[in-house]
């Protein structure tokens, strides 16, 4: 077939966004740029639709390339979707004839980067303006401090970092803090750092060390010490490290490091969120800081970064000062985040294998007294690769434990493996269950059977009793979450909570159920943006409790309160003043990012829609801490999952 007019491609495209198999976005981008640079053949605007399409599902790039060897890697069209009688995009994409990148050259709306053209092809990578122009600059800064010298020498880092990881007795507690050691000391050598690895592998317990470090050795030389703040994508991810790093810097007290108690106060114990540190403005993409406003600080570490996108990253380099460190931390196997860029998936790319030059293992050598193995030595490595430190061991799933091996299986596409490891029942901390439909008791019964309730204080209660009630309450429910990866359709989290409702509703443990969205004693809430007015942030969980409205005075009744735990206090609000919160019985795993649960439980579905990956699963997997329940309505749908990797489409630091 041969390709048709741009106008009646234009036909064909809305069609093919009625069917949803793109964006009506994709489609309007391409009408609009063919109104303000009419195409010179279908094939430009074919483009246009696509690299749209791309961004829609997290990609920065669309290449030509790939897109006509493999176009169902692109646009995957649902089988049992009525055909219409017009082509279908694989269809048009195997009807290209000329070279597409040379047709796109001729169309007014492409260049090669120059100009303001709303199109970018680079070779065969064609972009949106937008994501090129973020790709450029976070390349371009990273690249800028990894070019910058190291700031402190290794005898200067030595005794400090002998101090801050003593020898430990066991051998494999004596592996893990060499490597801690070697990790902390290459974030501190230069201006840009990641350190990554899986949960519980003691990133936190490193950062902590390597603050540590850094401001001994500037109080040491009698330098200022740093202004430090650390952050995190999400509010819930904010908390979470809040909450974990208090024991560590207490422990920083026992290691008799330099500068005392003024070292002490020169650490940051407060945890803020990206968009709270670079002062979002609401209702705008713009942040209050800027290269033209820059933050006032010397170093900045970003907790959870698999989860910033490539518009945040920019955002956060645009607004670091030149001189000012940036350190990463994160989990490289996570799922990205839903927005278009996996930038710390991009940076550890390579992480697995070190390669380090010979110049850093010496470094290391003399700043830790530790020598780097010879499988991570590369003297071919990038100047990026000098950078990253993974690390392996896991301090949170012991190595025989059930969580921590099926984790491992998963990450390596051992579909085999981790469902031997989920069926073998002879781990204490996995459970495997048959799903027979979406609408099987197990699920409702996993959530009705939950652990009783603290016992509600007397009505005439002060504040503070009624605060103590809802923390408690807010801990029991945290201790145990649904998690399902998607949001629609039979197995989704909108039908699952639903139908948990009903179940709870049957069993008398709430009113009724309602129509979704009603407020009700017990109903737990996720806030899906950022509320500055109410301080509460994306991704913060609250539960629905009836109080005496005011507290203390029963006399006036009682009123249905949502009691979120916020900034180490108890928040009520009022549940009308919440216009973005969701029912979280069940929660979508992209939700779940960030969080971290006793015992989570995943539904897997009995069809595979694309964004059940093996990122996904093993994201679901490490949320849960002790306990991991696996509800799988069909094996080989988890198995086609495991060995389905995501690679996110851009040429950032390759
Ligand atoms: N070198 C170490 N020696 C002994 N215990 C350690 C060490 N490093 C970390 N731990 C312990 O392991 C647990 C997990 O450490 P940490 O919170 O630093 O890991 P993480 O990688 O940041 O975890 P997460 O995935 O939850 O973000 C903590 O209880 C911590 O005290």
């Amino acid at each position: 077939m041969s390709l048709p007019a741009p106008e009646e491609f234009l036909r064909i495209a809305r069609g093919w966004a009625d069917l949803g198999w793109v964006r009506a976005l994709d489609v309007a981008l391409a009408e609009q740029l063919h109104t303000l640079a009419p195409a010179p053949c279908s094939s430009c605007l074919l483009a246009s639709v696509l690299v749209s399409h791309q961004a829609g599902q997290g990609h920065l790039l669309l290449n030509l390339t790939d897109t006509q060897r493999r176009p169902r890697a692109v646009i995957a069209v649902d089988p049992d979707t009525d055909r219409p009688d017009w082509p279908t995009p694989e269809a048009l994409i195997d009807a290209l004839v000329e070279p597409w990148a040379s047709q796109l050259t001729a169309w007014a709306a492409v260049t090669d980067g120059a100009g303001s053209t709303p199109l970018v092809l680079i070779d065969d990578a064609l972009y949106l303006r937008r994501y090129y122009r973020h790709e450029t600059a976070v390349a371009e800064a990273v690249a800028h401090r990894l070019a910058e010298a190291p700031r402190l020498s290794a005898d200067a880092v030595r005794p400090i970092a002998d101090r801050l990881f003593p020898p430990a007795d066991h051998p494999a507690e004596a592996a893990a803090n060499a490597t801690q050691k070697m990790a902390c000391a290459l974030a501190a050598r230069s201006q840009f750092a990641v350190i990554t690895g899986g949960p519980g592998t003691g990133k936190t317990n490193t950062v902590i060390r390597l603050l540590g470090l850094l401001q001994a050795s500037a109080l040491d030389a009698g330098h200022p010490t740093l202004r430090i703040r650390l952050a995190a994508p999400t509010g819930k991810a904010a908390a979470r490290l809040d909450e974990a790093i208090g024991g560590q810097i207490d422990q920083l007290r026992t290691l008799d490091l330099p500068g005392g108690e003024a070292l002490h106060q020169a650490i940051p114990r407060e945890v803020t969120t990206l968009h709270r540190l670079l002062g979002a403005r609401p209702g705008t993409r713009h942040f209050r800081h800027h290269a033209g406003h820059p933050l006032p600080l010397d170093m900045v570490v970003v907790d959870e970064a698999s989860m910033v996108d490539i518009e945040m990253m920019t955002a956060l380099l645009d607004a670091l000062p030149a001189h000012a460190r940036l350190v990463l931390l994160g989990d490289r196997d996570q799922l990205a985040s839903v927005e278009a860029g996996a930038v710390l998936g991009r940076l550890c790319a390579q992480a697995e294998g070190g390669h380090y030059q010979a110049e850093t293992a010496q470094w290391l050598q003399a700043a830790t007294g530790e020598a780097v193995d010879s499988s991570l030595r590369d003297d071919t490595g990038r100047p990026l690769d000098q950078a990253i430190a993974m690390l392996r061991h896991s301090f949170r799933f012991d190595a025989g434990g059930g969580i921590g091996q099926l984790a491992r299986a998963i990450n390596t596409g051992d579909a085999q493996t981790a469902l031997n490891i989920l069926k073998a029942q002879d781990h204490d901390d996995l459970d495997y269950r048959g799903l027979h439909g979406a609408d099987d008791p197990t699920v409702a019964r996993l959530i009705t059977s939950r652990a009783d309730y603290p016992m509600r204080p007397a009505a005439d209660a002060e504040r503070a009793e009624w605060d103590a009630w809802a923390t408690a309450i807010l801990e029991t429910a945290g201790q145990f979450q649904m998690l399902t990866p998607l949001r629609r359709g039979p197995f989704g989290a909108d039908a699952l909570n639903q139908q948990i409702e009903q179940a709870l509703a049957r069993t008398g443990q709430l009113g009724s159920a309602g129509p979704p969205g009603r407020w009700y004693a017990g109903r737990p809430v996720m806030v899906t943006g950022n509320d500055y007015g109410l301080k509460l942030m994306n991704g913060d969980i609250g539960i629905t409790l009836r109080v005496p409205a005011p507290f203390g005075d029963p006399e006036q009744g009682e009123d249905l309160r949502v009691a979120f735990r916020s900034e180490g206090r108890v928040r009520w609000v009022l549940p009308s003043r919440l216009q973005h919160v969701e029912t979280v019985y069940a929660m979508t795993v992209h939700k779940s990012q960030g969080s971290e649960f006793a015992h989570t439980a995943l539904i897997v579905p009995d069809t595979a829609p694309p964004v059940l990956t093996r990122e996904l699963i093993y994201t679901a997997v490490t949320r849960a801490r002790e306990r991991f329940t696996l509800l799988c309505a069909s094996d080989r749908v988890l198995t086609q999952a495991i060995q389905r990797q995501v690679t996110r489409q851009s040429q950032l630091f390759s």
